[in-house]
């Protein structure tokens, strides 16, 4: 047994918790970067993991630029603030598909989270609708993710978007011939399981010094260094926008669980409703709603005051704040908010 399954066993005879063995070892991880307005993706983020209760927490893997003050903010809403050093590619010409996916290659340090034994990493800019701790428990060994969609403007650089193959769609245009044997399965990396590894980060580090980037840099990336243990899973698990419009067959919206705000112009706290698409009921309803879990006060972190806490509840919240799961605060200054 690992020293961790020790502590999660102890915990959860001391606690009486049913399934705790995953709160010491399981966590959502996300990405944040520069001084800008992505901090609040995150605080919405970590607001719609605690309504739809989820056991895990969120660790926040954040460049030297994030600023303390959004520091700040994100320790005050409970998420486990790391950070992490910049990782560049290799010199090279090539155009990103948006010239910020350059600092997208430090999302390869998250691998360096060995005290989590599995992560589902989520982007900034997702939205979690409904619980998706169960996603913990898929078998150990492979990679998963949503499939992604080639039909939107960003992907006009690939042989797919110039003859109109989709892989949500791959009958409609058939993949011909002469081009070769058909793409493998390719994700979207704005969500996705996997196990932290200290040899897979090593080897993730070195296969990348000698990887030209391409213009969805980690995510290519990411493609193919798990093209081997790649499982796609439904779309419910990352709706990328696009596909509301590019392939509404594949998506029934009310069984959907995480939101992708990834097309043009749908990032909630910059929504214009101005672009191609944004002024789409179903686009104006998902912003609105994620709106919705932003300004909820009730969502707001509320941290325990460990020198009075005296009630089993509160008892209970300070083992998992030990977990790492909850945080908390040891001033007898500050009120208790439980
Ligand atoms: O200025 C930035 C740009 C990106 N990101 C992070 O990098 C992720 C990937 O970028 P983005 O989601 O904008 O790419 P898209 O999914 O829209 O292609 C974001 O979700 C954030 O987690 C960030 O923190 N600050
Ligand atoms: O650095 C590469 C980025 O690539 C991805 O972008 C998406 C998005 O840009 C859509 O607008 C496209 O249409 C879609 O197909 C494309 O995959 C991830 O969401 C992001 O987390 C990051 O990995
Ligand atoms: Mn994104």
């Amino acid at each position: 047994m690992t020293p961790d399954l020790v502590t999660a066993t102890t915990m959860s005879t001391t606690t009486g918790l049913g399934k705790t063995a995953s709160l010491t070892s399981q966590a959502y991880v996300t990405f944040l970067a520069g001084d800008g307005d992505y901090v609040k993706g995150v605080v919405g983020l970590v607001k719609g993991l605690r309504k739809v209760k989820s056991a895990c927490p969120l660790v926040v893997a954040i460049l030297p630029d994030v600023p303390e003050e959004h520091r700040r903010m994100l320790v005050a809403q409970g998420c486990i603030v790391r950070e992490i050093e910049p990782v560049y590619p290799p010199e090279n010409q090539t155009q990103f598909a948006m010239p910020y996916y350059v600092i997208n290659y430090s999302k390869l340090r998250i691998w360096e989270f060995v005290e989590y034994h599995k992560m589902i990493y989520l982007d900034g800019d997702i939205q979690v609708y409904d619980n998706i701790d169960h996603l913990f428990d898929m078998p150990n060994g492979y990679f998963y993710a949503v499939m992604d969609c080639f039909c939107e403007k960003t992907w006009s650089h690939t042989p797919q978007y110039k003859i109109g193959y989709c892989q949500q769609c791959p009958n409609k245009v058939q993949w011909p011939a002469e081009l070769g044997p058909k793409p493998a399965f390719y994700f979207n990396a704005g969500m996705f399981v996997y196990e932290p590894n200290l040899s897979i980060y090593d080897d993730l580090l070195k296969t990348l010094k000698i990887t030209p980037p391409t213009p969805f840099a980690e995510q290519d990336f990411l493609n193919m260094f798990f093209r081997k243990i790649y499982k796609p899973i439904p779309p419910v698990y990352n709706l990328v926008l696009a596909l509301m419009w590019r392939h509404p067959e594949n998506i029934e919206l009310d069984k959907v669980k995480v939101v992708h705000y990834c097309a043009a112009g749908s990032k909630p706290w910059r929504y214009t409703g101005k672009e191609a698409n944004m002024d789409r009921e179903d686009i104006k309803m998902l912003v609105k709603k994620w709106w919705n879990i932003y300004n909820d006060e009730s969502l707001d972190y509320k941290r325990i005051d460990i020198s009075i806490a005296d009630s089993d509840t509160d008892k209970i919240m300070v083992a998992l704040a030990e977990a790492g799961g909850v945080s908390f605060i040891t001033s007898i200054a500050a009120p208790s908010a439980a």
